[in-house]
């Protein structure tokens, strides 16, 4: 079996030993049932009599052999590689897809031998020079620790999280994680250029095995696997907003953006000298181009200002069954102009509306989706109400320079949620429409449910304006590079 990255997110080792009244077998279950990636039998002297925990049961290899038996089943079952530690020649024997071998173990070219060039073969490295003689010598990933003090291996000796980042950085395989992590302290890794977590106790010592993985594979998904979106927008010249703000903004969240040009705008702070719009064709192909290759984990669409620039775009994402979908129906500029005539509104509305996940309009713009008129906060939650209604998708409702200010509006299924925002005294804010759809996507992508997307991407504009950059002449862009912490 051919190990990719991603396999190694959530790699569940089992415990030394378990709960009276549990086997193994229904643990490891547990823990596939809630997104373990990879799984490896570690067995070691003897166990807990799971039925008396008063005796102890001596690990025979023949125990060793039933025990591994059972959980390649299971893993086969739930399409996850199974390697078992240190043990080279049951894994040979049982056509395990891999073994985890320490620096004390066999050597790699040896257990290559036996296994050949398709098992996984994995190798604990916790000094540099020992990854890379891992690397060189043919090992398909390095297991690396501790990370952080562990109980359950008593000769573990601990690796700061800056050496541990080295190791990551410096070898061409993936490098997993191990040694005290928890549901809790996995954080702390984001950003190191680690492939995966490995832990025991964590998830064992939980009653609940099946939610404990899975809460803990969401975490672990969101740093490890690379998140891609795609912006369809304008190009702003000045950099503040359209294409230019939705990538800035991706890049902030360490998510991988690509865009699809939709028009070239000459601007900049003070205001739009021209616009040249690309043609639908041309549009067509550059989203080809990206759904037939890196397909997007999420999609913000901005500026549309032709029907024809509408059709073509709900076109291709029906056909690529493109999802989610973060709308930003660009309507009516800043100084109250209108954007698109009421041919472009028709498909607007007609075609591109119901494949959203969720609209982001501002006041005006939800006068016009919804024909009320919007002039205080009951208005707000009447007009959103009316848009859901008619249109069936989330709405994000922008308070006004007069109404609620910070504060924004969401109705979806389950009715209103008020989100309540900080008042920064900032008045520049070019492209501040633009940089929240495209946060929204962005936390989307890393698989944040949507009302959390909305309150992350909030406190991320939050962040932006504070940044208080002031540039240009008029009102000025944000400060997009502002860096996230993951508690955002
Ligand atoms: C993924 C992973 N990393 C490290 C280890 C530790 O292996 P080793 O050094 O061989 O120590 P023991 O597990 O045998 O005590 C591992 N098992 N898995
Ligand atoms: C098996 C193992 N190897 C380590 C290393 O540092 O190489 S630490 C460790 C124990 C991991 O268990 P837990 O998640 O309970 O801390
Ligand atoms: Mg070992």
């Amino acid at each position: 079996m051919k190990l990719t990255r991603s396999q190694l997110a959530v790699y569940v080792i089992t415990p030394p030993t378990y709960p009276t009244g549990q086997e193994l077998a229904d643990q490891v279950e547990q823990s596939l049932k809630g997104g373990a990636t990879i799984i490896q039998l570690r067995r070691k002297g003897s166990i807990i009599d799971p039925k008396d925990s008063t005796k102890t049961i001596t690990i025979t290899p023949e125990l060793m052999r039933e025990e591994a038996l059972l959980i390649q089943a299971l893993c086969k079952q739930y399409n996850v590689p199974f390697l078992i530690d240190d043990n080279v020649q049951l894994a040979a024997d049982i056509k395990a897809d891999g073994v985890h071998i320490g620096q004390d173990d066999m050597p790699i070219a040896e257990a290559r031998k036996i296994l050949g060039d398709d098992v996984i073969i994995g190798l604990t490295a916790n000094k540099l020079d020992d990854a890379i003689r891992a690397y060189e010598e043919g090992a398909d990933y390095v297991g690396s620790g501790a990370v952080f003090a562990t109980g359950t291996k008593n000769d573990a000796t601990p690796l700061s999280h800056k050496a541990f980042e080295t190791i990551c950085r410096s070898i061409p395989i993936p490098v997993v994680a191990i040694g005290g992590i928890t549901e809790s302290n996995m954080d702390q890794l984001d950003t190191t250029g680690l492939a995966g977590f490995a832990i025991i106790s964590d998830i064992f010592n939980d009653a609940d095995i099946e939610t404990k993985t899975s809460r803990i594979a969401q975490k672990a998904n969101r740093m490890v696997l690379p998140h891609t979106a795609l912006t369809i927008a304008g190009s702003d010249s000045s950099g503040g907003a359209g294409i230019q703000a939705d990538l800035k903004t991706m890049m902030a969240h360490h998510v991988y953006g690509m865009s699809a040009i939709t028009a070239l705008t000459a601007q900049n702070t003070t205001g739009v000298t021209s616009i040249f719009n690309t043609t639908p064709q041309f549009l067509g192909e550059q989203l080809d181009a990206v759904f037939t290759d890196i397909r997007p984990d999420a999609v913000k669409i901005g500026m549309l200002s032709t029907k024809e620039l509408i059709q073509v775009v709900a076109e291709k994402l029906r056909q690529y069954d493109a999802k989610p979908v973060v709308l930003d129906p660009v309507m009516v500029a800043t100084s109250g102009a209108r954007l698109i005539d009421e041919n472009a509104l028709d498909a607007l509305v007609n075609d591109l509306l119901p494949l959203a996940t969720v609209i982001t309009p501002n006041i005006p713009e939800a006068e016009i989706l919804s024909r009320e008129s919007i002039k205080t906060a009951a208005d707000m939650e009447h007009a959103a109400k009316t848009i859901f209604d008619t249109y069936g998708c989330t709405i994000l409702l922008k308070g006004g320079h007069t109404i609620n200010d910070a504060n924004d509006l969401v109705y979806d299924a389950n009715g209103i949620h008020w989100i309540t925002g900080q008042r920064i005294q900032n008045p520049n804010t070019h492209g501040t429409g633009c940089t929240l759809s495209s946060a929204i996507a962005s936390n989307l992508a890393k698989g944040y449910p949507l009302l959390e997307s909305i309150e992350r991407a909030k406190r991320y504009i939050s962040l932006t304006l504070s940044a208080m950059l002031d540039l240009g002449q008029g009102s000025g862009p944000l400060e997009h590079g502002v860096k996230i912490k993951n508690e955002l």
